[in-house]
């Protein structure tokens, strides 16, 4: 059945977990639906895992409109929703619900993740308003890399841990229909799952979230720049892809591939005239 932002709501209310992974391609995509995950993010770790660069910062509209549309059309089941890249509602509210239109719009996908808490408030407002559903997402945001210093745990010491209570607060009053907490505490993350009536996705966030999210390389092995603690490797797919990458070039070099069973037919005498 298809998973809409009702679905995520239910889902807190029944008590049983949301499965988020991301995915940034038409085939991968496909295998998650079937598979059966609730949703799939078009995340700006795009930028990172697929584009190669050392931040989220330079990944444009453009980028994720492509990857999304690609993503949209492998999916029956899966809420898709898309990231909203850096600058392109920090400007202004104006700017906020024209990108999240073109996510929609031109992406085709279901909902826009933005990151933030209080001070993004009245741009989750308006993109709601524009009845485009916002998933929030507070604790470590990439996009504030520079600000922040790193890619680190936030909310460790009383006043930091408040704030990301006050936010999640905040970002569930804008109208947001779920929401990302990400390298936050567990026993943090606790709290503000209880405090909130709408779905906590957790990434390195404890397992009482009412959901999880992963990005999708991490967890079949096959991106290795850097792992975060809260990831958990379901395969080793690198290896084994590098292994098959060997095995074909092996094949190709002593002419054992391709084998004949691998090529096309044609009639003799066609060939011979042919000489
Ligand atoms: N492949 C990939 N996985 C991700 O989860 C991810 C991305 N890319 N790109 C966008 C952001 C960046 N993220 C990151 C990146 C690095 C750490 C990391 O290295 N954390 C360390 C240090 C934590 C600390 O010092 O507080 C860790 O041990 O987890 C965590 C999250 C999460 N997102
Ligand atoms: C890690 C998730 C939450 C994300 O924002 C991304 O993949 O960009
Ligand atoms: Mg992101």
């Amino acid at each position: 059945m298809k998973n809409t932002v009702v679905t995520f709501k239910n889902a807190k209310n029944m008590n049983e977990k949301l499965t988020m992974l991301t995915a940034y391609d038409y085939s991968t995509a496909k295998l998650m639906d079937d598979a059966g995950i609730n949703g799939i993010l078009v995340g700006d770790s795009l930028g990172m895992v697929c584009l190669g660069y050392d931040d989220t910062l330079s990944v444009t509209m453009e980028d994720i409109i492509h990857h999304t549309k690609a993503v949209a059309r492998g999916v029956k089941n899966s809420l898709v929703v898309a990231d909203m890249p850096f600058m392109s509602y920090q400007t202004s509210v104006y700017d906020a619900v024209v990108n999240a239109g073109r996510l929609i719009k031109e992406g085709k996908a279901n909902a826009v993740k933005l990151e933030g808490g209080l001070e993004v408030c009245d741009k989750i407002e308006a993109i709601v308003k524009a009845s485009i559903p916002v998933m929030g997402h507070i604790g470590l945001t990439p996009q504030s890399v520079n600000a922040i210093g790193g890619f680190k745990v936030q909310g460790k010491n009383e006043e930091a841990a408040r704030k990301l209570i006050n936010d999640a607060i905040a970002v569930e009053k804008a109208g947001a229909f779920s929401i990302v907490l990400e390298g936050v505490p567990s026993k943090l993350a606790d709290i503000i799952t209880d405090k909130v009536s709408i779905p906590t996705i957790g990434i390195g966030a404890g397992a009482r979230c009412d959901g999880q999210i992963l990005v999708y390389q991490d967890m079949l092995g096959m991106f290795d720049d850097f792992t975060p603690k809260f990831v958990k490797k379901y395969e080793c797919l690198g290896d084994k892809m590098k292994e098959a990458f060997k095995n074909y070039i092996d094949e190709v070099k002593d002419g054992s591939f391709p084998s004949e069973e691998h090529g096309f037919k044609i009639d003799d005498d066609i060939i011979e005239k042919l000489y």
